[in-house]
């Protein structure tokens, strides 16, 4: 039997792995120890702003439009001079060892099979050399965490990137220090003190001769020096553009005046988000800053999204609101844990699906659509 009908082509193909987000948190949590699966899971304070940002996706509901001949879809947009075949990309997740063994490399093939492109985080298990090796040709931006205490590390980082081909800079600018995680501390549990998330500082030739030995002790405590940054500020984003031609964006916007502060100081891009609820509990979810955010922008760069986006439509809502595209954290994540990069594959390929399915049902057939559709917001 063949079908052109997404769903009915699914039934019997995909029926043995976890299909919504609570299923692949559940199936996680019966493979990994508690420390690394209260480590991805959980966020700040009274995991507030987690909540938040899923619940307050159920504010904005669409409002779709019919008889509109729906048989093509084309999804293709252009960010920062690059055609992508859709507005999804993977969100900068550190430490993916702690979910699985083949961490970074499984999410990295895995995102270039379904053309989603790989934003890799700077604490990363694998280095930048090792995925660019093994993802040849695919689409990726290097996510950066400066480092105050040597500048000159992240100049490198930024420059290994790249000479790897990568196509952007995304430099996260919520982490100065982490979160209040009151899980990690009941667990006893930081993946960077036990070794893991290495991959791009024990390659970086800037970062090792600046030790004075390379045993673990080292590396650990001189990564927990570097990757602490509370002096990061604009002159800081200033200097980082003389080190590299890449285009630069700048993650964790909230408030309106910083993303009007992006445009003037000549940032590429912005990503809105409150880092999954990780950081400061009680922000705005991100969904709710979204609007403002877009409206001071007003279109004069890229505006990218994450913070609770868990399926395709949730990926719509943020496309409706504005957003030029939209990152994805845990659900990927839980596909690692889970099933390691064909796991993943799962993921993305169920994500897409949906995502592809709910815009053509919304009435659109194309990303501008998407942008016009409305939205009700309660
Ligand atoms: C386990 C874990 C590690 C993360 N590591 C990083 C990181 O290294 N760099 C970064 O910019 N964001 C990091 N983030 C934040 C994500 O990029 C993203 O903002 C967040 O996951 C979005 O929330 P959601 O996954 O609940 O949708 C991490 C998130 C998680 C869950
Ligand atoms: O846990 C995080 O959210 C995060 O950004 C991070 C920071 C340092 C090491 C690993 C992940």
């Amino acid at each position: 039997m063949s079908t052109n009908d997404l769903l009915l082509k699914n039934i019997g193909a995909n029926s043995h792995y976890p299909i919504n987000f609570a299923e692949l948190e559940e199936g996680a949590k019966q493979i990994l120890e508690p420390g690394p699966f209260g480590y991805i899971r959980s966020s700040a304070g009274g995991e507030e702003t987690y909540r938040k940002n899923t619940e307050s996706f159920f504010k904005y509901s669409i409002i779709p439009r019919f008889l509109t001949d729906v048989s093509t879809l084309n999804t293709e947009v252009t960010i920062l001079g690059h055609t992508y075949p859709h507005p999804l990309l993977i969100a900068p997740v550190g430490v993916n060892k702690i979910a699985h063994e083949d961490g970074e490399l499984a999410v990295s093939k895995a995102a270039a099979k379904f053309g989603f492109s790989y934003i890799q985080s700077t604490v990363s298990s694998y280095s930048i050399e090792e995925i660019a090796a093994e993802t040849n040709g695919s689409s990726k931006w290097f996510q950066l965490y400066w480092s105050s205490q040597n500048k000159e590390v992240s100049f490198s980082m930024v420059k290994r990137a790249e000479a790897a081909g990568y196509e952007a800079i995304v430099l996260t600018i919520d982490t100065t220090m982490l979160g209040w995680r009151e899980e990690d501390i009941r667990n006893q549990y930081s993946p960077l003190k036990r070794g893991f998330g290495q991959g791009n500082y024990a390659s970086d030739p800037v970062f090792m001769a600046s030790l004075s030995d390379h045993s673990q002790e080292t590396i650990v405590n001189n990564i927990l020096e570097n990757i602490y940054h509370p002096t990061l500020n604009w002159i800081n984003i200033s200097e980082l553009r003389k080190h590299t031609t890449l285009p630069i964006l700048i993650k964790g916007i909230l408030h309106p005046e910083d993303a009007k502060l992006a445009v003037e100081k000549g940032m590429d891009g912005i990503i809105v988000s409150n880092h999954g609820g990780r950081q400061l509990d009680g922000v705005i979810a991100s969904i709710d800053a979204l609007p403002e955010v877009i409206r001071v922008v007003n279109g004069r760069i890229p505006v990218l999204f994450d913070s609770g986006i868990r399926r395709g439509s949730d990926a719509v809502k943020a496309l409706a609101l504005g957003a030029t595209a939209v990152c994805i954290g845990r659900p990927v994540i839980w596909g690692l844990a889970t099933g390691g990069q064909i796991g993943v594959e799962r993921v993305l390929e169920n994500f897409l699906q949906e995502f592809r399915v709910s815009i053509s049902l919304s009435g659109a057939r194309n990303l501008e659509e998407v942008k016009n559709l409305q939205l009700l917001k309660d």
